[in-house]
């Protein structure tokens, strides 16, 4: 196991569309805002230039992810150029991305489908490991039991999928990640936007399995 006794959970909130949310994101301390790109599909998709515009609002210390599904070489220079710290990339990694690029990599991996898992795991461009259910950003949750004695490495082991205020402490406990990442679960009910509420309970709830569940 890699996480060290009392170190702090990584809290990821993830699907940022407008500056408006950040005021609060400042507020819980959070480490990671995710916002998606590219991805027309999303319900939070947002374009480069928004994705600025968040940045410009965002406390120094909180880094930012840009999330896309089976980017091309020039969407991740683009990525790189706004200034984002990382890159989460679901569905396929272009290939070349680290002969031509320099942005930190978080691989999600669906929990169904690990096939590249220990390869990509040698990779030294890649920051760490995103754990999702099938349909990203869809709330669904999976078993968190079947990750749980995934190997490990230096590599970041992040939980996603599914993760709200009431379960984050319960999964935390079982997997022991270094990391968690919310999308869904922290919105509001309508699903527009986040839910300030609920983002402060995710991040209470989650900070209170530190220390004490190891
Ligand atoms: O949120 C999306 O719409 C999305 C689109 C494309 C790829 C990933 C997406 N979201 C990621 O899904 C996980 C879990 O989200 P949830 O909490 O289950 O809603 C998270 O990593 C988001 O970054």
């Amino acid at each position: 196991m890699y996480r060290i006794k009392g170190k702090k959970t990584i809290i990821k909130i993830c699907g940022i569309t407008t500056a408006n949310e950040t005021e609060y994101l400042n507020k819980v301390k959070i480490d990671l805002v995710g916002m998606v790109l590219f991805f027309e599909k999303s319900k939070r998709n947002i374009t480069i230039d928004n994705a600025k515009e968040i940045m410009k609002t965002l406390d120094d210390k909180i880094k930012t992810v840009a999330v896309v599904v089976s980017p091309t070489i020039d969407q991740i220079e683009e990525i790189e150029n706004a200034g984002f710290d990382y890159i989460q990339i679901h569905g396929e990694m272009p290939v070349g991305i680290f002969d031509k690029t320099d942005i930190s990599v978080l691989k999600a991996f669906n929990v169904n489908d690990m096939e590249m898992y220990d390869e990509y795991s040698k990779i030294s461009g890649i920051k760490g490991f995103v754990f999702d259910a099938a349909e990203p950003g869809s709330g669904r949750t999976f078993d968190c039991n079947s990750i749980r004695d995934t190997k490990r490495s230096e590599k970041w082991f992040i939980l996603a999928g599914g993760l709200t205020p009431d379960n984050v402490a319960e999964a935390i406990k079982t997997v022991k990640p270094d990391g968690v990442d919310v999308s869904s679960g922290v919105e509001k009910g309508d699903g527009m936007g986040k839910d300030y509420e609920k983002i402060r309970r995710f991040v209470r709830n989650a900070r209170g399995q530190e220390g004490g569940m190891l």
